[in-house]
């Protein structure tokens, strides 16, 4: 369990009445998600002691007691169970490409390409530059149309583009609020939720700083919690670890697979060899041929 603190903020919280609420739906859920009493124990005085250290409420340094014990059961259970519980977590599918085609201009980026993503999978997209792994997304976000075939996909997806889509002038919070509408999330759970998951990518922030004066990877920290306020049912990812420190890629690691174990299917795209040893499958796309247009993809498990 990890989460910053910030040297130079307000003073330290007094612990009140309402942070035993929030210990005792905290307590509440984590026995619902089947924790052992013993390790509940464990997990709430750990827990306890990082709020504490932190001088924080536990609602502000965590988030919702309720969205932070399934987080931490679906961690718990990936420790414990490995691979077995990837298996029995593997849901309906949530995205589905038939003998997709896209050209751009006149090049052919996609040629008769097929591809099926269930809930509880990782499906890792990987290629050389130019192979065609944005536009893919783009696809499967629906900004981008299809030359043939057909592209299926559940409503509640969620996209972190590699460019990001924040607006400059607006802060923190606008961003959380606007999005959390969009996606029709209530005003006031967007905010504590999209905290609570940059709280997991290792960053307290202050909801009223203007987005144009955040670092590029703490930019795309919100860009990535953006993706993920709904909880939605499929996360397209196009690298998003481009800016990150490596601490914080370690807790975006830690973080997709919490949200493949709590039943949502991931396309990822990245570049990193090392994320192929985390994900379910890899896709790798051809390499750009001028000549011939598009050879091969090949897909394999990892
Ligand atoms: N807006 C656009 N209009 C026309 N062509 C485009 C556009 N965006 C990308 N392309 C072309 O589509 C092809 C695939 O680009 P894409 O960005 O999908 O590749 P990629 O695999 O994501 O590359 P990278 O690893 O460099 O990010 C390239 O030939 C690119 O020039």
């Amino acid at each position: 369990m990890s989460a910053a603190t910030d040297s130079n903020s307000s003073p330290r919280h007094e612990p009140g009445p309402a942070d035993a609420a929030w210990y005792r739906s905290l307590n509440a859920e984590l026995a619902a998600q089947g924790l052992s009493p013993r390790e509940l124990q464990r997990v709430i005085a750990e827990t306890r002691a990082e709020a504490d250290s932190a001088g924080i409420a536990p609602a502000s340094l965590f988030g919702p007691a309720v969205l932070f014990a399934r987080e931490l059961a679906s961690a718990l259970k990936e420790d414990g169970t490995g691979s077995q519980a990837k298996e029995s977590t593997l849901g309906p599918v949530v995205l589905r490409l038939r003998d997709v085609t896209v050209r751009r201009g006149r090049r052919t980026v996609l040629s008769d390409f097929s591809l099926t993503v269930r809930r509880g999978e990782i499906v890792a997209v990987v290629g050389s530059n130019g192979a065609g792994k944005s536009t893919l997304l783009q696809v499967c976000a629906g900004l981008l149309r299809t030359n043939s075939g057909r592209m299926e996909r559940t409503e509640r997806f969620g996209y972190a583009p590699q460019l990001d889509a924040l607006a400059p002038l607006l802060t923190v919070d606008e961003h959380l609020r606007l999005f959390g509408a969009i996606d029709g999330a209530s005003q006031g759970r967007s905010v504590p939720t999209g905290h609570q998951i940059l709280h997991r990518l290792g960053w307290r922030p202050n909801g009223n700083q203007v987005t144009r004066t955040l670092s590029g990877g703490t930019q795309q920290k919100l860009n990535l919690a953006l993706a993920q306020l709904a909880s939605p049912e499929l996360l397209l990812l196009d690298e998003p670890y481009q800016g990150l420190d490596a601490l914080a890629y370690e807790d975006l690691r830690t973080l997709i697979s919490s949200w493949r174990n709590s039943g949502a299917g991931v396309l990822l795209v990245t570049h990193l060899l090392r994320d192929i040893d985390f994900v379910d499958r890899v896709v790798e796309l051809p390499a750009p041929d001028s000549s011939t247009g598009h050879s091969k993809t090949k897909e394999y498990a990892a």
